[in-house]
């Protein structure tokens, strides 16, 4: 019998029922920084024991075991079990949570659309095993690249799944322009809040200041200055990936963990009150982003589920931007399309 996933992370607490969650490229650089966090609590609150399923390659399960041995070496009290597999089918059974990272990395120069046939039929599989398998109240979030529309083709092969249980994460993108915002304005990050990242993660993505507060102050007054914002602060955000990428020889790991730890956190216990965060979700054609894009949007989470942020205003200097980028998303679903994975 499935269970709703925050009744499950109450009841974990009361009665130690473990929450499945899946961790796909577990021996990977972004599964080493995540699983350690997931089983010390920072995702699903400190109270809620938690049984990971690792899903990995057959080349991969070795050094997998490897990453299973250190988490058993940590002792985590909320850690109920580690078990491997290199079978979608049995990664996924009974999965409550399942973070989609196994894929390839892009290399330099390369554009993140540019592993759309390397990546995307990993996810045509694995959103069938998910449908078939999971458990009723199943969370996505799809970190491998091209996320979005990974996350769509995920989402269009879990027929039975609702579709707003497949994400695709913008939350590093979100987190790098309040990081951004906070140096620009000289505030602390915590003092920025209601940044929105729209449309895809990738170079066309659109940081909007517009309907920001930072340091008690409107968004507006620091996008006010256009040269910064169209010069440094809206490709900084949205070109960071490949600047670590040149800088570190490899893509950015720790922090794409840590963003999927608040995206899953968030969503499961709720964003806090007053501010919004990024997500991709399934568009239902809020905001001009034609139905069934997975596209980012600003979003709260309450209840366990996100709702989307309406009725925000947007001038011609953004809409341009996320017509810009949406246009892309809908040319990848077409790729994919001609593919044949959606
Ligand atoms: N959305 C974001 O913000 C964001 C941020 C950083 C990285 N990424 C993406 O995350 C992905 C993983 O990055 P990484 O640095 O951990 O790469 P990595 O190469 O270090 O690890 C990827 C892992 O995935 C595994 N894998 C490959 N195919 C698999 C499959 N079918 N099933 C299960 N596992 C599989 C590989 O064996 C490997 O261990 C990349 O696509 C990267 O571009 C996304
Ligand atoms: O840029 C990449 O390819 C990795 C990741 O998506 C990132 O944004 O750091």
């Amino acid at each position: 019998m499935s269970v709703d996933l925050r009744a499950c992370v109450r009841q974990s607490r009361r009665m130690t029922t473990p929450v499945n969650v899946t961790v796909t490229g577990a021996a990977g650089q972004i599964g080493y920084a995540l699983l350690f966090r997931i089983a010390s609590g920072a995702m699903l609150g400190p109270d809620t024991p938690v049984r990971l399923k690792l899903l990995e390659i057959p080349q991969a399960v070795k050094a997998a075991e490897g990453t299973a041995m250190e988490l058993d070496d940590c002792a985590f009290p909320l850690l109920a079990g580690v078990d491997i597999y290199d079978d979608p089918t049995q990664g996924f059974a009974g999965t409550n949570v399942a973070l989609l990272v196994g894929a390839r990395p892009r290399g330099a120069g390369m554009e993140r659309a540019d592993l759309l046939e390397a990546n995307g039929g990993i996810f045509a599989p694995q959103g069938k095993a998910i449908n078939d398998g999971a458990a009723d109240d199943v969370r996505v979030l799809v970190v491998g690249n091209p996320a979005n529309t990974n996350a769509l083709i995920a989402a269009s092969n879990a027929p039975d799944v609702p579709k707003e249980r497949f994400t695709a994460m913008t939350r590093l993108d979100h987190n790098r322009a309040l990081s951004q915002v906070a140096k620009k304005a000289g505030v602390p990050v915590s003092e920025v809040r209601r940044v929105t990242i729209w449309g895809n993660h990738s170079a066309s993505q659109y940081p909007d200041l517009f309907h920001a507060e930072v340091g008690g102050r409107p968004g507006a007054d620091l996008a006010a200055d256009t040269a910064w914002l169209t010069g440094e602060f809206i490709p900084t955000v949205a070109k960071r990936g490949a600047a670590i990428i040149e800088a570190r020889g490899a893509s950015s790991a720790a922090s794409a963990a840590n963003a999927a730890i608040d995206h899953v956190r968030d969503w499961v216990l709720g964003t806090p009150e007053g501010d919004w965060t990024s997500a991709g979700l399934w568009s239902t054609g809020a905001y001009g982003v034609p139905e069934g894009l997975v596209s980012s949007f600003p979003v709260t989470s309450s209840g366990g589920d996100w709702q989307l942020v309406e009725g925000l205003e947007i001038d011609d200097f953004s809409r341009a931007r996320i017509d810009a980028s949406v246009a892309e998303l809908a040319e990848e679903r077409e790729a994919v399309r001609s593919l044949g994975l959606v």
